[in-house]
């Protein structure tokens, strides 16, 4: 069973206001670079998507992404025939060899499978700075990348997606809203998504470690 990982690294990194976020560096490397990094050895190809396709990262394919991170995902899914794909944001550049074979492992079983950890936190939902209503955090879940697929089914979902105009922030939930079953694997804190200048301050910090742990 061929696997590809599928990179969408085109986004334009409003909230971080660095420019195009996936060639923000970190410790001397681009988060783009340090997930491919982490990909190249586990699946058959790598294919990154960039704001104009170009940049490719050493062992990688390139492509143009689209408007949203979710076009560029089906243009991702169209650039490639492998049976099973995993999607993994350049802007989360610390993942886990384990969390790689458990996504995978996940996929190759229920068709679907996404990282994620149960929320830690105390929820409120608020508007202007003032607390409105306590959610419970029982059974919740806070949904990481990677995400894995048989890609015949995921690209199923894009399409219908993109048929009846309905726009998710991830990929899993395009497979769930078919009632199609979808894994939650374990995922792992260190794979935050840089997304404020507070998680590019982290990034900065960890790297040192993962550096010296991943180089030793
Ligand atoms: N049109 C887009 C938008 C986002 N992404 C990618 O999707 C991942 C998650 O998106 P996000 O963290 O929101 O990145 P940005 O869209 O760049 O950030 P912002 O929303 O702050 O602009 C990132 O790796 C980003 O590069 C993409 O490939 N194409
Ligand atoms: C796909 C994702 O990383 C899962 O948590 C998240 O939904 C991406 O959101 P963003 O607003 O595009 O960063």
């Amino acid at each position: 069973m061929s696997v590809a990982a599928l990179v969408p690294a085109a986004g334009s990194g409003t909230r971080l206001g660095k420019g195009p976020k996936a060639f923000v560096t970190v410790g001397g490397k681009t988060l783009l670079a340090r997930a491919v990094e982490a990909l190249r050895g586990h699946v058959d190809e790598v294919v990154v998507a960039t704001p104009d396709g170009s940049d490719a990262p050493r062992g990688a394919r390139v492509i143009r992404g689209g408007g949203t991170r979710q076009e560029t995902v089906e243009r991702l899914l169209r650039a490639t025939n492998a049976d099973f794909v995993l999607i993994h944001d350049a802007a989360r550049p610390f993942l886990p060899s384990r969390v790689v074979h458990d996504v995978l492992a996940g996929a190759r079983v229920q068709g679907a499978a996404t990282v994620a950890l149960p929320v830690a936190d105390t929820l409120v939902r608020g508007a202007d700075n003032a607390w409105g209503e306590l959610v419970s955090r029982a059974g919740l879940w806070a949904v990481q990348t990677p995400q894995a697929f048989r890609r015949t089914l995921i690209l199923e979902a894009h399409e219908a997606a993109r048929r009846e105009d309905f726009e998710a922030t991830d990929d899993a939930s395009l497979v769930a809203r078919l009632d199609r079953p979808v894994r939650l694997v374990e995922g792992d804190a260190r794979l935050f998504k840089v997304t404020t200048p507070s998680d590019l301050a982290l990034a900065e910090a960890l790297a040192v470690a993962w550096d010296a742990e991943t180089s030793a």
